[in-house]
Order: structure tokens, then sequence, then C-alpha cells
């Protein structure tokens, strides 16, 4: 069964206070998505290998350590995106891929409409990441797509979450550990997380 770890820090919760509330405007609300996203990878990196690496540094040479795989973040469109500068800030070496998906108003099923990987998403550590962990689907769908490619070192990373959400990621992909910002309460009967933010993809790109 994989891990659920919902970070527990001020900063954080500051900020989460910030996208929570709905008279935070879209400029600001992005902004704040970001510097989550910014914050949060220092704990979602925590258990990555490393591998000793000689370095000369101006006094001597000595053993230092460096990651051991290539990083691959992987953002499900549209709402994805937002946390992607935040964590390629941090870990500048990374690649990007991009997954798109939507999940239908009606029955919240996802539908796959893009994909686009690099190379050798097989040999590396992948984070897919979105903001919003709500029936599960998208995730579970975005994660489906990257196994496909081979990928076997995969990290679920999202800033709200919800019982059902985190349900249905570990049953259909229990080797997927999985990172929040804020577990919520539930879904509400259209499928939205509740206390939640809204929805996260109009709020960052203002398109309601
Ligand atoms: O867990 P689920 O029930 O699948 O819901 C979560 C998904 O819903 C939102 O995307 P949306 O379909 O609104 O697409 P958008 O980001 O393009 O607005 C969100 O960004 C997730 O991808
Ligand atoms: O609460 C929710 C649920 C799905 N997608 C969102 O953007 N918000
Ligand atoms: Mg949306």
């Amino acid at each position: 069964m994989s891990k659920v770890v919902v970070f527990s820090h001020p900063l954080i919760d500051h900020k989460m206070a910030k996208i929570r509330d709905k008279a935070t405007d879209t400029k600001q609300f992005r902004e704040t998505v970001s510097e989550i996203g910014m914050l949060v990878t220092y704990e979602i990196t925590r258990d990555f290998e490393t591998i000793p690496k000689i370095v000369e540094t101006p006094i001597t040479t000595t053993t230092a350590h460096v990651l051991k795989k290539p990083v691959v973040i992987v953002p499900i469109l549209r709402a994805g995106l937002g946390m992607v500068e935040g964590i390629h800030n941090i870990i500048p070496s990374a690649r990007i891929g991009h997954v798109g998906v939507y999940r239908d108003e009606e029955t919240l099923e996802p539908h796959e409409y893009f994909a686009k990987f690099p190379a050798d998403i097989a040999d590396s550590a992948v984070l897919i990441v979105d903001p919003m962990l709500a029936t599960g689907g998208s995730a579970s769908a975005a994660i489906t797509m990257v196994k496909r490619r081979g990928a076997t070192d995969i990290r679920f990373v999202g800033l709200v979450g919800c019982p059902e959400g985190v349900k249905r990621l570990q049953n259909e992909h229990p080797d997927v550990d999985i990172y929040l910002a804020a577990m919520d309460e539930r879904l509400n009967e259209k499928g939205y997380i509740v206390p939640g933010l809204g929805d996260c993809g109009d709020r960052l790109f203002g398109t309601k």
C-alpha cells in the first residue's frame, strides 16, 4: 500500500489559506500555487536516492552526493501547470512531460487528450503533478499513461486531496506514494472537493 504524506508546515498552511480564499485574484492565486509547489518539493524529494561523486573543491578533493536518477515533472493539464515553475526552480535539471486529461463534468470520468514525455522517462523519478485530487480519476489515468511508457518510480504531488481520491489512487496504483498539502473532508454532489478551493484550472487561468 502506498504512503500518504500530508505536509504540515506553517508557511504551506499560510499559503493554502490564501488560495482557498475566493477573494484571491488570478495573479495572486497563480503566484501562490507556484510558491507552494516550490515549498513542497523539499518534502517530496526527501527519499530520493543519491550516489557519490568526486568533486574538486577550491581546497581539496572530496566525495559529495548527487541525485541518482534524472527527474521528470509531469503536470496534468491544465491545473498541474501552476505548480511546475515552483518545482522546476528547485530541480532545474528536471525535464517536463505533459499529460492532457480533463474530467467530464457530468460523469466525472477522465478523458485523455494529450501526452508528450521525455524519451528516458522509464529510468527517471517521475512526479505527477495536479493541485486537485478529487475522485482520483484524472490522477489515476495520468499514472497509467506514464506506466505505459515504462515508468516505475512515480510519486503523485497534489495540493488538496480528499478520502475518495486517495482511496481510488491507492487501489489502482498501490505503488505510487501520494503527497498533499491538505486532506479535505469529502466531495460534494458535483464532484468538487469540500471545503476545497473551487475549480483550480479556472482560477489559475481566469477562464470563468
Ligand atoms: O480527481 P478528479 O475527479 O479526476 O478531478 C481532478 C481533476 O479535475 C481538474 O481538472 P479539470 O478536469 O477541471 O481540467 P482543467 O484543469 O483543464 O480545468 C483538476 O485539475 C484535476 O485534473
Ligand atoms: O474541487 C475540485 C475538483 C476537481 N477539480 C477542481 O479544480 N476542483
Ligand atoms: Mg477545471
